[in-house]
């Protein structure tokens, strides 16, 4: 899988010809085009699309929209957070690319987080490569460069909520029926120490330690209220809201806004780089254990009943 990614990706590439191969097809090389067509090229949209993950990359405003895309829930498994880390570090490394808005094609669902079946009834080994590619996918976004803007049109559970507060910015759509937050508890499991330093950075400590204690999920009006979400728009607004506050910050020079935000998250992503490996072997000896095993089986078994 991830060798047919780096052939799309490498079809992205500048060619040594000096053309670009597209996946509209191959163009010729600048010098030899006409102004027309050059306008043509520059308000060109790149697109390409994984099994779970689909990129637009808008070339003239330099903004590219990245949908998550497996239903049912759009929970992560190892095969979508891999995806992720990839487009993502693609897009990092696009000169072409700006900001990328994250954003569900899953209708009502934003994330349902972690696919707790990549948790469940597996071995030590799978625990460990699972969760290493969970911390890829949060040091990939959260340390990202580029303005990071959530669409959030649906619900946002767990790791979904992770990775709306691993953006700069977030809007969710008004609808009652939709909860974000960080609800592990509910689980009977516990969010690592990077999800509540991460929390904790956005709603600061007491709200935090309440809602990760208790499992919150909030609604939008409440999520906003304790400053989970910068905007609540309308649902038919969410996309149209993160252009135009896209557009707004990328009215600042790059490296002045980068370096910012550099200063701001470096310390939290340093501390998972340097105990990355420790937290690997705790989360596997903690999720190996029988009593954690039985709850989320449980949790499995609640959720297939309401389903039907
Ligand atoms: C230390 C570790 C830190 C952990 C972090 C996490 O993120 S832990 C994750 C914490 N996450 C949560 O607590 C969120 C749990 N999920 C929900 O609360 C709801 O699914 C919903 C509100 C997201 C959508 O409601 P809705 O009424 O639209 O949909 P529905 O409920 O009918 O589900 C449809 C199908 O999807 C299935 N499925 C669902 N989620 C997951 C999942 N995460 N994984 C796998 N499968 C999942 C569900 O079983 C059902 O399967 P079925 O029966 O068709 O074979």
């Amino acid at each position: 899988m991830i060798a047919t990614l780096l052939i799309q990706h490498e079809k992205l590439e500048q060619l040594p010809s000096g053309g670009t191969l597209s996946p509209y097809g191959v163009h010729q090389k600048h010098g030899q085009i006409t102004s027309q067509a050059l306008q043509l090229l520059s308000s060109q949209r790149r697109q390409f699309s994984n099994t779970y993950i689909s990129v637009k990359l808008d070339e003239t405003s330099g903004v590219a929209v990245m949908k998550l895309k497996r239903p049912p829930v759009n929970s992560l498994n190892m095969e979508l957070l891999t995806e992720f880390a990839i487009n993502l570090e693609k897009l990092e490394i696009d000169r072409g690319c700006r900001g990328v808005i994250l954003t569900s094609a899953v209708p009502r669902i934003f994330s349902a987080g972690l696919d707790i079946t990549e948790m469940c009834g597996k071995n030590a080994d799978h625990y460990g490569e699972f969760w290493r590619a969970v911390q890829e996918m949060w040091l990939k976004l959260y340390g990202s460069s580029m303005v990071t803007i959530a669409a959030i049109n649906g619900s946002s559970p767990a790791g979904g909520c992770l990775m709306a507060l691993s953006c700069d910015y977030r809007i969710i759509a008004n609808n009652k029926k939709y909860t974000i937050g960080l609800n592990e508890t509910q689980l009977g499991i516990v969010a690592p120490f990077w999800f509540k330093d991460i929390i904790t950075e956005v709603i600061g400590h007491r709200a935090a330690e309440r809602s990760l204690q208790l499992g919150m999920l909030y609604s939008p009006t409440d999520a906003l209220k304790i400053g989970l979400v910068d905007e609540v728009v309308a649902e038919d607004k969410v996309q149209s809201t993160a252009s135009a506050v896209m557009a707004q910050w990328l009215t600042l020079p790059d490296h002045a806004r980068q370096i910012t935000k550099s200063m701001m998250r470096k310390p939290s992503l340093d501390r998972l780089v340097t105990h990355r490996e420790a937290d690997i072997t705790n989360f596997v000896s903690y999720i190996t254990r029988d009593s954690i095993q039985k709850s989320l089986q449980m949790y499995m078994e609640m959720l297939k009943k309401k389903g039907r």
